[in-house]
């Protein structure tokens, strides 16, 4: 096993931001922490870094222990945290040279690993951090993370804020990390992004809820979905919401994942309904699970 957590627990005065957190990640594996804001990640990243001790339980990373090899962590692993790991003041080329220094190596020595990123952002090489756009600061950062060849890599929401093309290039890059043979424990809470691990932890108020690949999670998906469409969005989900035999409602981009709770349910009887309702233009289709139709469920 690359990381092994067992029965982590933390409590910041009154908010309980881990409870009894269990997983394990192979060697190689592409592993997600999924969640919403404030569901425990970053707070599980610092743990596993060696810069938080927990209230509970005991962790490993690459076999080392948390509290008792902390050192050897430090120098073993890489870690984008979520803000603030570069030196805003400092050019592209000096915060990179800054975090070779002090892992006691050089961007020559290890250029290979990084080169196929680096080119990416070699041509702003003399421009501050400060100055970059979020996806080519996102690059840097996992330049810099990565410039002592770790085993394993945290990345902590690595593309909250970046545009979806370099949240695409930057999943692309990971692959290929993963290729090498780098373990990656990354967190995000965008959902899209789940379907690229090999397997995923979801995690809400300091819970995981589930651990599985994204596909068996939706596969076992226990109820039927659909899709449903109207002239007013507003309207179709307070119309649904009051609808006796609603089980579930949700906002999903232009339409509403909707769940019945009869076995036996008919498109028609809801159909009628939401034209009582004054609504028109309406669509009902069956549909298939997503893993934020799996999230909500587990997490009702
Ligand atoms: N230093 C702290 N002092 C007090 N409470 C904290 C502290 N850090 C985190 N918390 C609380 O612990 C819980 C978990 O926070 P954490 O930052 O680990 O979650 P997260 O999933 O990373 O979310 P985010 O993306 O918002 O950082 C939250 O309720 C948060 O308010």
């Amino acid at each position: 096993m690359s990381i092994s957590v067992k029965h982590i627990s933390k409590t910041y005065k009154k908010a309980k931001a881990l409870q009894n957190i269990s997983f394990e990640v192979k060697k190689g594996e592409l592993f997600g922490l999924i969640g919403p804001d404030g569901a425990g990640k970053t707070t599980l990243f610092r743990i596993l870094t060696t810069l938080l001790i927990p209230d509970e339980g005991t962790a490993n990373v690459d076999g080392f222990d948390v509290f008792n090899d902390y050192k050897k962590i430090r120098n073993g692993v890489g870690y984008m945290p979520g803000k603030f790991s570069l030196y805003q003041d400092l050019t592209v080329k000096e915060n990179l040279n800054f975090f070779a220094t002090i892992f006691g190596t050089t961007i020559e020595e290890n250029y290979d690993l990084i080169k196929e990123i680096y080119v990416q952002i070699e041509p702003f090489k003399n421009r501050r951090a400060g100055k970059l756009s979020g996806g080519m600061k996102q690059k840097l950062a996992l330049c810099c993370a990565l410039i002592h060849k770790p085993e394993v890599l945290f990345l902590d929401e690595p593309t909250t804020g970046v545009d979806p093309v370099s949240r695409k290039e930057f999943w692309e890059m990971l692959k290929r990390l993963q290729q090498k043979g780098i373990t990656i424990l990354v967190s995000t809470p965008y959902m899209d992004e789940a379907e690229l691990c090999d397997r995923i932890a979801l995690i809400q108020d300091g819970k995981i809820l589930e651990i599985e690949t994204p596909q068996a999670l939706v596969k076992k998906f226990p109820k039927s979905i659909y899709n449903i469409g109207a002239n007013n969005m507003y309207q179709l989900i307070k119309s649904l919401k009051s609808y006796s035999y609603q089980y579930s409602v949700f906002p999903f981009g232009e339409f509403v994942h909707y769940i019945d709770t009869r076995e036996n349910f008919s498109t028609r009887d809801l159909l009628q309904f939401l034209e009582s309702q004054s609504l028109s233009d309406i669509t009902i289709e069956k549909t298939q699970p997503t893993i934020e139709d799996a999230f909500m469920e587990l997490s009702k």
